[in-house]
């Protein structure tokens, strides 16, 4: 399971799904859990409140379980502000392959640039409130496995430092049967 950490904007959709589309091609069930595709269907009773939030991270572990225990790598992307909500994802996986957090961190000011959605512009005008990075807090991770910085990178060449990171922790021919890319991670698009 892959827990991707980071603010709004940071860029953990992107990697996920990239990372989701290089696995599935290679063989390997992978499936993407994230926040506004989750906050669509089975977690739309749920606001940015910090206890949905708590009890919205609580519902995607227990899916994200779900998945592991079906032989999936589940990538779960999500702001998850909270320290203290995270520790969900450890219950029922105690190794060290089994859980891996990556946090995102790129810098608020780039998130907010980015904008992709202005959903920054709404809560600068006050327009959304709870807004995290804006008016609620978001809590940077102390331990996380792997830590991205996408600025001046692409969204490429930050799924690939996962995949490097991941193929680390892989027996050697486990890693030669699936992580030997010779020149290019990427079938070109
Ligand atoms: N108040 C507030 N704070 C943060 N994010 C907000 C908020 N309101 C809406 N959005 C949109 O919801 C997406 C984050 O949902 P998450 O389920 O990942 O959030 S959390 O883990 O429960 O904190 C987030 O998606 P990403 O941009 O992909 O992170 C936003 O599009
Ligand atoms: N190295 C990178 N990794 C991820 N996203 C990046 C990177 N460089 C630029 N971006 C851009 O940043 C934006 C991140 O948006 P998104 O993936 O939706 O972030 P989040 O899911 O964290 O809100 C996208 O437009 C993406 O193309």
């Amino acid at each position: 399971m892959y827990v991707i950490l980071g603010l709004s904007g940071a860029g953990k959709t992107s990697i996920a799904f990239e990372l989701e589309a290089y696995l599935v091609s290679r063989g390997i069930p992978a499936y993407g859990l994230d926040g506004d595709n989750i906050r669509c269907g089975l977690n739309k009773d749920l606001s940015f409140s910090k206890k949905d939030r708590e009890e919205n991270i609580r519902r995607v572990a227990e899916v994200a379980r779900l998945f592991a225990d079906s032989g999936q790598i589940c990538l779960c992307s999500f702001v998850s502000p909270f320290a203290e909500d995270r520790w969900v994802y450890q219950i029922g996986h105690d190794m060290l392959a089994c859980k891996i957090q990556v946090f995102v961190d790129t810098p608020l000011a780039v998130c907010e640039q980015r904008d992709n959605k202005g959903l920054y512009l709404k809560a600068r005008q006050g327009i959304i409130k709870g807004f995290t990075g804006i008016d609620q807090p978001y809590e940077t991770p102390e331990h996380p496995e792997l830590v991205l910085k996408t600025v001046d990178c692409t969204v490429e060449q930050s799924a690939m430092q996962v995949l490097s990171f991941f193929a680390s922790l892989l027996c050697p021919v486990y890693i030669a049967d699936f992580f030997y890319w010779p020149h290019s991670l990427f079938v070109s698009k």
